[in-house]
């Protein structure tokens, strides 16, 4: 017998209710672009953790667990040091907080790349042990074979074109990308390249805005913008950006939040009062009955 849990929907902090046939679905992402159109964009952001999920769940139409959580929560240099059980152990803290968006979990780098058989095994792995809708891996038509191999056998993938981080070292740093026409040429390429093998949305990150334009234009998937434009059928932030956890940040992000400042202020006030012994107080003591 399994337990049901209750929504509390006045303050929606209660714990999620286990419906997975009322989240949105991969398909219904996908028809929310009608013959090129999308007439309300879908909203992504990132959650790594069960309790960020569930405040996130109920704005969002896609949660991404992304790679970007090995600098985010784990200090590491780059995502290249993230590894598949990173992703599975949060990948499946997110999908028990949320009930209502698509999880969409990072394929780390080193797990897809050598061959599609490699990818399968590995997306696989992150399915079953977390049960997310689908996964995410970065790459353009170098990535098509992988793509249409995976979407063929039940997993669906979202790309990821432009500024790629796990291919930094061949990058040489987090510019911008598209700035020459070789290279918008390539984006362009690599876009069409993913759509057309199966991909069921396209995040196009840190790229010229007119070439973001014409990708969303020219494929008929949704395109996921991040540093890319407002005319891409959704946009994808890192959750920490927006909520201004971090004085540095790409151009892309817009800190609608203050949150380092909200956490170093309540930590201060926390540590004054136990300097000067007034916590804990009355309130917070077990006496003798
Ligand atoms: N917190 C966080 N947010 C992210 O968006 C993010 C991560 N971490 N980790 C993984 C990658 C790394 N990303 C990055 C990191 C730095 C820039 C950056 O500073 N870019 C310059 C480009 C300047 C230019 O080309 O003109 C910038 O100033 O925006 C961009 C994306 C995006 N991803
Ligand atoms: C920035 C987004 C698109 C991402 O890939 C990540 O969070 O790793």
């Amino acid at each position: 017998m399994s337990t049901t849990y209750k929504l509390d929907t006045a303050t929606s902090r209660a714990n999620p209710t286990p419906a997975p046939m009322k989240r949105l679905t991969v398909p219904k992402v996908m028809a929310r672009k009608k013959d090129g159109v999308t007439e309300e964009p879908l909203v992504m952001l990132t959650a790594y953790t069960a309790r960020m999920a569930q405040l996130l769940d109920q704005h969002c139409d896609l949660l991404l667990v992304g790679d970007s959580l090995g600098q985010v929560i784990y200090g590491l240099p780059s995502t290249l040091q993230v590894t598949l059980d990173m992703m599975i152990a949060h990948g499946a803290a997110v999908v028990r907080g949320s009930y209502h968006s698509v999880v969409v979990i990072d394929m780390p780098f080193g797990t897809y790349e050598a061959s599609p058989q490699q990818a399968f095994e590995n997306a696989s792995r992150i399915m079953a042990e977390t049960g997310a809708a689908a996964v995410k891996l970065e790459g353009g038509e170098a990535m098509a074979e992988t793509i249409s191999f995976l979407s063929q056998r039940g997993i669906p993938v979202m790309a990821h074109v432009g500024l790629t981080p796990q291919a930094v070292n061949a990058l040489g740093g987090y510019m911008a990308r598209g700035r020459s026409d070789a290279e918008e040429a390539k984006i362009i390429a690599d876009g069409k390249a993913v759509a057309e093998a199966g991909a069921f949305a396209v995040v196009i990150e840190g790229v010229v805005e007119d070439i973001a334009i014409a990708l969303t234009k020219a494929i008929p998937v949704p395109t996921i913008g991040i540093g890319a434009s407002a005319e891409c059928d959704g946009q994808v932030l890192v959750t920490e950006d927006m909520l201004g956890m971090f004085e540095r940040t790409p151009r892309f992000v817009k800190r609608y939040g203050d949150i380092a400042a909200v956490i170093s202020d309540t930590a201060a006030e926390y540590a004054g009062e136990v300097r000067d012994r007034s916590f804990p107080g009355e309130a917070q003591v077990y006496k003798a009955k």
